[in-house]
């Protein structure tokens, strides 16, 4: 099989610090061995998350000139309206600054106290606008998706019978709507299949309730059904997605992962009197209808980005380039979440450091080894991030103790690829220096952005 390159070229550069292991060690110390405290001058490869980090276009960066800043009507909002209805099928579109933007506006909307609100596997954000409005999420996700070492093709998809029991349980006039995310970011990048979608909405229709989509990774999703999924290897990748949107009633959508920019979001639907309140919403929390928290110039940005997220070069590259990392780290036997997902290698750390124990953090203790390995900045995605259980303030001990290589999209070249594969490599062979960590200062809420630790 003849080998492939990147469908691009390029035209700027953004030179790279490279610091010695001694600078690298003062670094790590004085960010308490927390790589979200590290300063990104101090680092050399960034795998910290493909939100907001990608590379733009020339095209991109040239529609920034025409961004049309009127704070209403503004030709740049109906440039993004038109190419959200066009790639994404849906009817009416709101703006926001970014995915949790919209996540609050469809919770104020359509959470109640007392609600449930079923999901596969849980994101941070958003379970906690979800909670905020007073909804309990439920986990709808397959049982495999929570064991790192089980191979399936569609390891995000809904199970059907945990989501008819929880039906049958509460009632589905508790249930405001099914959040099904495509691909699942805490189940390691991993997509749904065009079939469960099709069901999960078929079943959801039968009841009134609505499917509402977490869209972040979408178009990484609808790959892996033109990989994996019969019928669909023929099909261009708009089509599959097209297709995919047509088994959900909306969606909130993070434009910083598939959309290819820096900053946006939208909250997209079908439903017009969801549509009328959103507009009244959207004022308050993000701006006029017509521009969400965004610029007239992001906004020609993301209209430009979704385009080119479903060209198909682009996109068979990016999936490539993450398991072109992930197959060099399975090869060597490293304990990884498999199989690897759309936008990051996730490591099972808890394997990889097998001498250390849940509370001495081994997560955030291989995070930290990493970077000052090599310069490379992961994130660490297990107890830490897991944070306490609202009413006992024990640790949630999540079943995936992981650390995230998680690639931006068109920024790093598969030699970076190669200098991280060989750092872990690295580290997995002197794993059983690696000490565990104590934390010195917990924040009180999603600690893991601000905590603080040193070697036990
Ligand atoms: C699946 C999913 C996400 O992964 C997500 C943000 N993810 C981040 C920041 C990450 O590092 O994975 C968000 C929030 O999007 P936002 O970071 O507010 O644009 C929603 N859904």
């Amino acid at each position: 099989k003849r080998r492939t390159a990147e469908p691009y070229k390029i035209k700027a550069v953004e030179p790279l610090n490279i610091l010695t292991r001694e600078e690298r060690q003062k670094a790590l110390e004085k960010s308490g061995y927390n790589t979200f405290l590290l300063d990104s001058e101090d680092v050399y490869i960034d795998l910290l998350t493909d939100s907001g980090t990608n590379a733009m276009s020339d095209q991109q960066w040239g529609a920034l000139m025409v961004g049309d800043e009127a704070y209403a009507g503004s030709k740049s909002w109906y440039k993004l309206e038109k190419a959200v209805r066009e790639v994404y099928g849906y009817k009416y579109v709101l703006p926001t600054h970014q995915g949790r933007g919209a996540e609050n506006l469809l919770s104020q909307l359509k959470v109640k106290e007392g609600d449930y609100v079923p999901g596969n596997m849980y994101f941070t954000t958003t379970r906690a606008h979800q909670e905020l409005n007073g909804g309990t999420f439920v986990d709808v996700v397959i049982d495999e998706a929570h064991d790192p070492d089980v191979e399936v093709d569609f390891k995000g998809n809904v199970d059907l019978n945990k989501l008819k029991t929880l039906i049958a349980e509460v009632g589905a006039e508790s249930i405001p709507y099914v959040c099904v995310a495509v691909t699942v970011n805490m189940a390691g990048g991993q997509p749904v299949s065009m079939d469960n979608l099709r069901e999960t909405y078929d079943l959801c229709q039968k009841h009134g309730i609505d499917v509402m989509y977490d869209a972040t990774r979408c178009v990484e999703n609808a790959y892996f059904i033109k990989e994996r999924e019969q019928g669909y290897q023929n099909m261009p990748i708009k089509d599959i997605l097209l297709e995919m949107f047509s088994y959900s009633d909306g969606c909130t959508m993070s434009g910083k992962k598939d959309a290819l920019v820096n900053i946006g979001g939208f909250l997209a639907m079908n439903d017009e009197e969801l549509y009328t309140r959103s507009r009244e919403l959207v004022v308050v929390y993000e701006g006029m209808p017509s521009y969400g928290g965004m610029a007239g110039r992001d906004m020609e940005a993301m209209a430009k980005g979704i385009y080119e997220s479903i060209d198909d070069h682009y996109i068979e590259h990016r999936i490539q380039q993450v398991r072109y990392l992930g197959e060099q780290l399975m090869d060597a036997g490293i304990p990884m979440v498999r199989p690897v997902g759309g936008h990051a290698v996730y490591l099972d750390a808890k394997a990889f450091l097998d001498h250390l124990d849940r509370e001495q953090y081994p997560a955030q203790a291989l995070a930290a080894a990493l970077y000052l390995d090599s310069g490379v900045r992961a994130m660490e995605r297990g107890i830490v991030s897991a944070g306490r259980n609202k009413e006992t303030g024990e640790n949630n001990i999540p079943k995936l103790e992981m650390v995230r290589l998680t690639i931006p999209r068109r920024v790093y070249t598969n030699n970076h690829m190669d200098v991280v594969a060989d750092s872990v490599i690295e580290l997995y062979r002197k794993r059983h220096q690696i000490k565990g960590l104590k934390m010195d200062y917990e924040p009180p809420t999603l600690r893991f952005f601000n905590a603080r630790f040193s070697p036990k």
